[in-house]
Order: C-alpha cells, then sequence, then structure tokens
C-alpha cells in the first residue's frame, strides 16, 4: 500500500475577480472560504453562481483575480506572490475527460507520469488503476471507451501528477443517470484511498449527499454558506435542493440486520431508526437522508401507527416555505437536527411553536441512502 499523501492543514482561499460582460453587466466573485486539507469539499450553487471562476482562481488560471491561497501550509498566492499554473502542485478534472485521442488509457497514464514533478512510485500506478477499476480498458483509445469510463481515467491521470490538491468541475455532468450510478463507487474509494483534498463542483444534491464531507454554498459570487455536510444540511434557511428534496443528513452506525424483515436498526446521536436492510454494504457506517417531506409531527406518542421510527424531539426553528401553505421546522433531536415540512394549517392546529416537545415520525420507506 502506497502511503497516503499527508495534508491536514486546511485550504485558506480568498478571492475577487471582476468580469465585465457588457457596458451594463458584469459578474463580481468575491469570497473568502476556509476549508479542510482533507475530504471532499463540495462546492454547490445555481448556474452562473461563480463555481468555476472560483476553481479558476486556485488553479491560477485567472490573472486579474486579487487575493491569497494557501493549500496545507504551501503559499500559491497572495500580494506579492502567483506561482504559475503549472507550478502548483493540482489535478483538475472537467465535465468532459478531456483525454488524449491518439493514446490509450495507458498511454494517457504514463503522459501524466512523465508530466508529474516527483518521481512516480510503481506502486502509485497500480493502485490508482485499481482504486478507479480500470485495469481492463488499459489498452483502449479514448474513442473505445463509454463517457463513464473516459472519466475513470481521466481522474487516474489527474492523480497520478500526485497533486496536493484535485479540483473537480461537475466530473459527472455529462453522464446520463447509469453511467453516473457507476462512476460514484469509485469516486467514494478515491475519497477513502487517497488522502488529497478535493474541491468537488456540483448542483447535483443526490451527489453531494453521497461524496461531500464539506459543502460551500455560493450564490451570485459569494459564500452563502460553508461548513460540515451534516450541519448545513440540516439548517432550514439555506436553498439545498428544490422544497420537495430538502431534508437532513444524518450520521447512523448499524446495530442490527434483522434478517427476518430484512430491516436493519441504526443508530445516531438522536436515537434509533429501522430502516430497509443493505445487504451488500460492507461497512458499518450509513449516511442517511430523512426529507422533510417524509417526516409528521404528533403531540403524543402514537402505538397504534405503521409508523416503525419514532422520535421524541425539539422544535428548533420554523421557517416559512416559498409554498404560503407550507413551512419548514427544524428539529433537535439528542444532539442532531431533522427538518419537517409541515403546512400551516398542520402548524396551527397543533400550535406548534419554538421549544415545544413533539414527536417525531418518519417512514422507514422514505429514508434515502
Ligand atoms: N471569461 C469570462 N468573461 C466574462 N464573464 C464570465 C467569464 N467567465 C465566466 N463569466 C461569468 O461569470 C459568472 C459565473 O460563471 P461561472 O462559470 O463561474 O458560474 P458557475 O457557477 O460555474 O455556473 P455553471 O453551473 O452554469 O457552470 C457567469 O455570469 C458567467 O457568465
Amino acid at each position: 500500500m502506497v502511503d497516503k499523501i499527508e495534508c491536514a492543514k486546511g485550504i485558506q482561499a480568498q478571492f475577487q475577480l471582476n468580469y465585465r460582460q457588457s457596458a451594463k453587466t458584469h459578474f463580481e466573485l468575491d469570497i473568502d472560504i476556509d476549508i479542510p486539507g482533507q475530504g471532499i469539499t463540495a462546492i454547490f450553487g445555481g448556474s452562473g453562481s461563480g463555481k468555476t471562476s472560483l476553481l479558476r482562481c486556485i488553479a491560477g488560471l485567472e490573472q486579474n483575480a486579487t487575493g491569497s491561497l494557501m493549500v496545507n501550509d504551501e503559499l500559491w498566492q497572495d500580494t506579492s506572490v502567483f506561482v504559475a499554473t503549472h507550478k502548483r502542485s493540482l489535478g483538475y478534472v472537467f465535465q468532459e475527460a478531456s483525454l488524449f485521442e491518439h493514446l490509450t488509457a495507458m498511454g494517457n497514464l504514463r503522459y501524466a507520469i512523465k508530466r508529474s514533478a516527483q518521481t512516480t512510485n510503481p506502486e502509485l500506478l497500480t493502485q490508482v488503476v485499481s482504486v478507479m477499476g480500470i485495469e481492463s480498458i488499459l489498452s483502449q483509445f479514448p474513442q473505445q471507451l463509454s463517457g463513464g469510463e473516459k472519466q475513470r481515467v481521466a481522474i487516474a491521470r489527474a492523480l497520478l501528477s500526485q497533486p496536493k490538491l484535485l479540483l473537480m468541475d461537475e466530473p459527472l455532468a455529462s453522464l446520463d443517470t447509469p453511467r453516473k450510478l457507476e462512476i460514484l463507487p469509485y469516486l467514494e474509494r478515491l475519497r477513502s484511498s487517497f488522502n488529497i483534498p478535493i474541491l468537488y463542483v456540483s448542483h447535483a444534491v443526490d451527489e453531494i449527499v453521497r461524496l461531500a464531507d464539506h459543502l460551500v454554498i455560493m450564490e451570485q459570487g459569494k459564500v452563502l454558506a460553508q461548513g460540515g455536510i451534516t450541519e448545513l444540511f440540516s439548517r432550514a434557511d439555506l436553498p439545498l435542493g428544490v422544497s420537495n428534496e430538502v431534508g437532513a443528513i444524518v450520521e447512523c452506525k448499524v446495530v442490527e440486520r434483522d434478517t427476518q424483515w430484512h430491516l436493519m436498526r441504526v443508530a445516531f446521536d438522536g436515537g434509533e431508526l429501522w430502516l430497509p436492510n443493505v445487504a451488500n454494504k460492507d461497512s458499518n457506517s450509513q449516511r442517511i437522508r430523512v426529507l422533510a417531506s417524509d417526516v409528521s409531527l404528533t403531540l403524543t406518542s402514537h402505538t397504534d401507527s405503521s409508523i416503525l421510527n419514532v422520535l421524541s424531539g425539539q422544535i428548533a426553528e420554523i421557517i416559512n416555505d416559498q409554498d404560503p401553505a407550507m413551512s419548514l421546522v427544524r428539529l433537535k433531536v439528542g444532539k442532531s437536527y431533522l427538518l419537517a415540512r409541515l403546512t400551516q394549517k398542520s402548524l396551527q392546529n397543533l400550535a406548534l411553536t419554538l421549544g415545544k416537545s413533539v414527536w417525531i415520525q418518519i417512514k422507514s420507506a422514505a429514508i434515502v441512502r
């Protein structure tokens, strides 16, 4: 096993950039982020919010950007320093794989090894090829590969340059859903096998929930919020998905698998939940998403309900939804938070107010993993 590349000090980036688009309109990027030096940080935001511009600043591709950048204690930019793009130790994976068409997959990987500033341990090549699952396609040319395979080769190529930071700009956006689902497990393996911090641009909530540890939410060139994924997903005031998709993330441990009913019991900071068993998962850790629309509240504990999951909690926040009929309620459950999407009418009928104790019902079938 190749030693993991040590990165733990964090990435601090502060940038200002102005694009003049016409005499009347311009776009201004003004960001200040401080994110972990390991794991996957998703950069999330709507179209035109400045996600790609931020990555381009980090890569040193925006000569007009002012600001500063530290990557795990290495200074790449400030008022007096500007490390050129080719000298920044980073890998960049784009929406399209952009492989050299005249070279085989292996040829593309060899090219990266040759270009790497450091000597490449042969074990690294074996490890990268195995983690990305591309052993059987190494002799193929890009035109013989599917979109997902090309993207796995492109990621392997980026890793072989032994970067201190990996930038991925919507790497799955050009793939259809089956290809996307095929590649996601490789990205999960990439996160657990290499200790390289990854900045992952996406506006797909499902990808972020599955992959990211940390999140930066952008809006109109500014950072709207940044923090751990569980923390930000449990906030009722952020635009994490359209109303029906809003939901909290809960990190759980499997404590029991019930083979008779094909269920598993998982424990989290706020209690336990029953959900359909996932037999093929070897890890006992589960990240689950509980959609706000699948959570209902009662004032007494019902024992005559079909719902298996009933937790007790308190109302921490109530926010009006864009839909005037609805509201979003943030619930404190032990040390965790859940969200419930309720009608304004129910809110009033149950006289739900801040601090009130409630019973929280969640359908097992509705929990998203
Ligand atoms: N070279 C440029 N010159 C002028 N304006 C630009 C330039 N590059 C980007 N922009 C503008 O900056 C804004 C942010 O663009 P950017 O590509 O960073 O957004 P994004 O969040 O990545 O969007 P998307 O998700 O659609 O890719 C947009 O309004 C875009 O038109």
